[in-house]
């Protein structure tokens, strides 16, 4: 089956005033060679905690990884020490946020950036990283590339620094990259320009991606598959066409309904109602169940599990398995 990353039952926790809160529970992903792998869900429902968490990139002292395995190439991310993850992370798995300066440094060239990141992995000289990293400034579609790689990056557009940040973490050329929220913080041109670049390079260099998205647009647009997030968990994973034509799961129904172009002219939009619960106060048996218009008194008491109920198609709803739904 060709997996390069496998999540199985991850469990991210944070320490918080209120005691420890479980905000990842038993997250089980499989990103395969050469694909992109949409994860979805609202604000809150744990995408970025898991990419975070996938990187080794958890804030320090409040966080931890409770439970589960991280495995990269059948290795166990989480047996490995600091440095030997810094050797992965930049050159087999990188990472693109969705503020360019979360990774960019305000006080060093561009070009230096990315030459710095190309000596360290790629082992090269400091003539041929520069020259390295003005290809990659060329490949990114940067204009005058010679001349950006001398400035820095508060000189440039927030487009323009997406670019860089791309070009930054493609350099060493990838197996995996994760986009969290790549193109949300962009106008709706330069986001379908910066969607394609991606393609492209993801193309051209084999790279698998896990993209992370609260919007369903950009999932339709650049996934094969997709799992969807809520309250920490998977509640339904799919291809993108199932996902779109017989979605199963009423959370996935419901951001369906309140995608503007699926919804069509003729009918109304309809926002899921309610929030996502915060992780200190889950319900206890579905965590959808107070926002779900389907609902029944067993869907308040028993904690569904995730389970194929297609070839192919897993849900985590007892009404769909139950065949009601
Ligand atoms: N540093 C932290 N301390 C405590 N709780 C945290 C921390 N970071 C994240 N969380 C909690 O983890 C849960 C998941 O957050 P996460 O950022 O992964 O969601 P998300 O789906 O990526 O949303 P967004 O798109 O807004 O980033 C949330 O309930 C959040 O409150």
């Amino acid at each position: 089956m060709n997996a390069l990353l496998e999540v199985q039952g991850l469990q991210t926790e944070f320490v918080t005033r209120s005691g420890v809160v479980r905000a990842v529970d038993g997250v089980d992903l499989v990103l395969r060679k050469g694909e992109t792998l949409g994860v979805v869900g609202e604000s809150g429902c744990g995408k970025s905690v898991t990419s975070m968490s996938i990187m080794g990139l958890l804030p320090k002292g409040v966080s931890r990884i409770a439970g589960g395995d991280i495995r990269y190439n059948g290795t166990s991310l989480l047996s490995l020490s600091a440095a030997e993850l810094r050797k992965i992370r930049g050159n087999k798995m990188a990472m693109i946020f969705q503020e360019p300066m979360t990774s960019l440094n305000p006080v060093f060239k561009i070009g230096s950036q990315i030459a710095e990141t190309v000596r360290f992995h790629m082992k090269l000289g400091k003539k041929e990283a520069w020259s390295k990293a003005v290809e990659m400034l060329t490949k990114v579609g940067i204009p005058r590339p010679e001349q950006i790689a001398m400035e820095y990056p508060h000189q440039l557009s927030g487009g323009m620094r997406q670019r860089v940040m791309i070009a930054m973490a493609m350099a060493c050329g990838p197996e995996v990259l994760i986009a969290d929220e790549p193109t949300t913080a962009l106008d709706v041109t330069i986001q379908a320009q910066i969607l394609d670049l991606m393609r492209e390079l993801q193309e051209a260099q084999g790279t698998a991606v896990l993209l992370i998205t609260h919007d369903l647009g950009v999932v339709a647009e650049t996934c094969q598959r997709v799992v969807v997030m809520y309250a920490g968990q998977v509640v339904e994973e799919t291809d993108v066409k199932t996902l779109f034509r017989q979605p199963k799961h009423p959370y996935t129904r419901g951001l369906l309904a309140s995608l503007p172009q699926l919804a069509g002219e003729q009918h109304r939009l309809e926002p899921i109602p309610g929030s996502v619960p915060n992780p200190a106060e889950m319900p206890t048996g579905c965590r959808f169940a107070p926002r779900c218009a389907f609902r029944t008194d067993a869907c308040d008491t028993v904690p569904p599990q995730l389970t194929e109920v297609e070839a192919g198609h897993k849900c985590r709803c007892l009404l769909v398995q139950e065949g009601k739904l």
